[in-house]
């Protein structure tokens, strides 16, 4: 006979194993699969909901060493334990559904999870799932597929641990704050009882922490005074650092997080700044979208022109500046989409460097002389990075690189990767060139 945490615990396995199976079969994000889950089960709580969402997201997180179980035992009990060792691993706070699972497992193996308690870094995790298993590999570089580590950069093993750590971790909400002080707006959320904290690091960025918030019930939301802007991402806006009177081209805009950044700092250096910034992608929806932002901020020097050929859709020879926020494999972000190192491949970095070169030439070609060009990537893939930075500044010797400061490091550089374990952001790449003069 079943006990009731029993009961709720294969309820719970049945639906995570269902959307843990469509993602991969799919191949579709796993935040798309389970928002059109939630729509269309509305039976959830919020309880069941966090203990769907991040069961499923954990088993993501740990999918490089929990696929290992599937070699030794059968299916179920393969995944019952999966489920249990996520639980432990990320302390989860439903410990009877949590212990259901490990029993259902029949694993004697998991009696180790019984006596342990403190797992508060990623070596004690490794060190619990080794004394629980001690046939298999769980070396942090099996969290990651072995192309990742193909295509990434030179890394010494401290740094390829705490890149680990970091794509393993929940990352926290960042915002980046429009005419508003972080003092200011700190208080305002924590009236609603929101914790933000300033960050070190910029004036107008702050951190939301971890709780999911409702943002279209926020008055600093529906005012335009916050954005929600990883804090990796505003790093582009701050190595752009436009003038308050300066004209941009957003080349690749998207929905215009980076926009909207490039329009607030040229506020916040002078607030009667006439600097304009002309949004442009291949993708007229996000567009539409980023009008919907910019009207919410009132920015007014905000518009649009889709990219919808291989013409330029800007004046050439015109701009003081220009971002071209390149189309990339987004291996930066993965720790937002712990599905998204599993269901990839070697493609999604292999694809685009010609792909990344083709749309940086073709939008330099809309910078002044004197004026500025900065290549960003979500990706810490030199290939995608300054393998094509280097390609593009062999055949335009006129554009020269700047040097550039990391703002989480203080090192001083020309090609500067942002890496998830700097500052508790996403990676991301950025350079910064001038076409010289004549
Ligand atoms: C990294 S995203 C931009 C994100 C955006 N700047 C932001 O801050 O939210 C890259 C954008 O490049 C656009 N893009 C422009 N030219 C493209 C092309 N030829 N192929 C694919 N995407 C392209 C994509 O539609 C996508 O919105």
């Amino acid at each position: 006979m079943e006990t009731p945490a029993q009961k709720r615990a294969l309820s719970y396995s049945n639906t995570i194993h269902q959307l843990f199976t469509q993602v991969m079969d799919a191949k579709q994000p796993a935040d798309r699969i389970l928002a059109d889950y939630f729509r269309s089960h509305k039976k959830h709580g919020s309880k069941d909901r966090r203990v769907i969402r991040e069961s499923l997201f954990g088993l993501f997180r740990w999918h490089g060493w929990l696929k290992q179980l599937t070699t030794a035992y059968t299916a179920p009990q393969a995944w019952f334990a999966s489920l249990a060792l996520t639980a432990k691993i990320e302390d989860h706070r439903w410990q009877d559904i949590s212990a259901a699972w490990q029993a259902f497992s029949t694993l004697t193996e998991l009696k180790a999870l019984d006596s342990i308690d403190d797992l508060d870094s990623l070596h004690a995790k490794q060190q619990l799932l080794q004394r629980c298993f001690n046939q298999f590999n769980f070396a942090v570089t099996e969290l990651a597929p072995e192309w990742y580590w193909r295509h990434s950069q030179q890394l010494t093993d401290n740094e390829q641990y705490a890149l680990v750590d970091a794509l393993s971790c929940r990352p926290p909400i960042w915002g980046r704050l429009q005419g508003i002080s972080a003092a200011n707006a700190i208080d305002k959320l924590s009236k609603l009882d929101i914790e933000a904290k300033m960050s070190e690091f910029f004036v107008d960025a702050i951190n939301l922490g971890h709780k999911s918030i409702n943002l279209n019930a926020l008055g600093l939301y529906n005012q335009g005074e916050l954005e929600i802007q990883d804090l990796g991402s505003q790093v582009i806006g701050n190595i752009c650092a436009p003038k308050p009177n300066e004209s941009w081209w957003d080349a690749c805009s998207g929905a215009g997080g980076k926009t909207l950044q490039l329009r607030s700092h040229m506020l916040l250096q002078d607030k009667h700044s006439k600097g304009s910034i002309l949004a442009s992608d291949i993708r007229k929806r996000p567009l539409e979208e980023l009008m919907k932002r910019a009207k919410r901020a009132k920015f007014k020097q905000i518009t649009v022109a889709p990219w919808l050929s291989d013409a330029l859709p800007v004046t050439g020879d015109h701009f003081d500046g220009v971002l071209v926020d390149a189309p990339c494999s987004c291996t930066g972000t993965w720790r937002r989409n712990p599905d998204m190192r599993w269901l990839d491949d070697e493609h999604a970095i292999t694809d685009k460097p010609a792909l990344q070169l083709d749309i940086l030439s073709r939008a330099s070609a809309a910078v002044r002389s004197g004026g500025t060009l900065v290549y960003a990537t979500c990706s810490i893939s030199p290939s995608e990075n300054e393998a094509v930075v280097n390609a593009f500044l062999a055949n335009y010797p006129q554009f020269e690189l700047q040097p550039l400061v990391h703002p989480f490091t203080g090192l001083t550089t020309t090609m500067l990767t942002v890496m998830p374990y700097q500052a508790n952001s996403d990676g991301m790449f950025v350079a910064k060139m001038i076409k010289k003069p004549g």
